[in-house]
């Protein structure tokens, strides 16, 4: 199977405002003088900055939602559409983060409904699973992956437009990261996972990310990794050092 191109996202979650854009010019920057060689390079920052960024980045760095509404419009005060996102340059849009699983009750549904958004509107979706802390302590990992990636995947899945992102709960802004076997073991899953529902030639595209406390110093060991096809970035990537960092490390491994 050949490798997908890898893809370094980074997701800003609930910070940044315009006073942030300068760390974006400095990752456009890198990115021109070679940093993103090789490689799919995203950001995804908070959507009041979303057009912004696009303009600032370009097409060699896209641009992302954090999150979309499983419908296409309506009245969902406060949410924003998949179309909304495309509508401002974003490319991509992340769906079923932890975060969104357990501050608002995200079900696999309801993360698979938005997937189909996702879709619709021409975005590329990713996906989130993981585990928490308490299911990895029982040994139910893999299990949980199972159901999470079963409930949360459409029958539709075709490499372009879904990328399946593991990123183990306990791992997330906590600077732990689980070993390289246990992260191996895992992706090893979802790949199979893949294969067995969509087939070697679609699941053999779908780009796999790690996410959980990625850093430069971790970056080289965890991306090196057997079909870890790049990160999911929180933190670190609010630094476009660490960012640009992170990048170079993945293209030299
Ligand atoms: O979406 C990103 C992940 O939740 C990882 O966040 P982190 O790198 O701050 O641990």
């Amino acid at each position: 199977m050949t490798r997908p191109k890898p893809l370094i996202a980074g997701n800003w979650k609930m910070n940044g405002t315009l006073a942030s854009l300068p760390e974006l010019a400095e990752i456009a920057a890198a990115v021109r003088e070679g940093a993103g060689e090789g490689l799919d390079l995203l950001i995804c920052p908070p959507a009041t900055i979303l057009s912004a960024s696009h303009g600032l980045l370009g097409e060699a760095v896209a641009v992302g939602g954090q999150d979309c509404h499983e419908a296409a419009s309506g009245a969902h005060t406060g949410d924003i559409s998949a179309a909304m996102l495309a509508d401002v340059g974003a490319r991509y849009v992340i769906v079923g983060h932890s975060e969104r699983r357990a501050d608002h009750g995200e079900s696999d549904s309801i993360v698979r409904a938005k997937v189909e958004a996702a879709w619709a509107a021409g975005l590329v979706a990713i996906v989130c699973v993981g585990e928490t802390e308490a299911q990895r302590e029982a040994g139910d990992t893999l299990d949980v992956l199972g159901v999470q990636l079963a409930g949360s995947l459409p029958d539709a899945v075709q490499a372009a437009t879904t990328v399946v992102a593991y990123e183990p709960v306990w791992a997330i802004g906590t600077g732990r990261t689980p070993t390289v076997d246990d992260v191996r073991e895992v992706h090893d899953f979802i790949r199979n996972t893949l294969v067995d529902r969509f087939g070697d030639a679609v699941a053999g595209g779908v780009r796999i990310l790690y996410g959980g406390s990625v850093k430069p110093s971790n970056a080289a060991e965890l991306l090196g990794v057997d079909n870890v096809d790049g990160a999911l970035v929180g933190g670190a990537s609010l630094k476009a050092a660490d960012f640009v960092a992170i990048c170079r490390a993945r293209a030299a491994s």
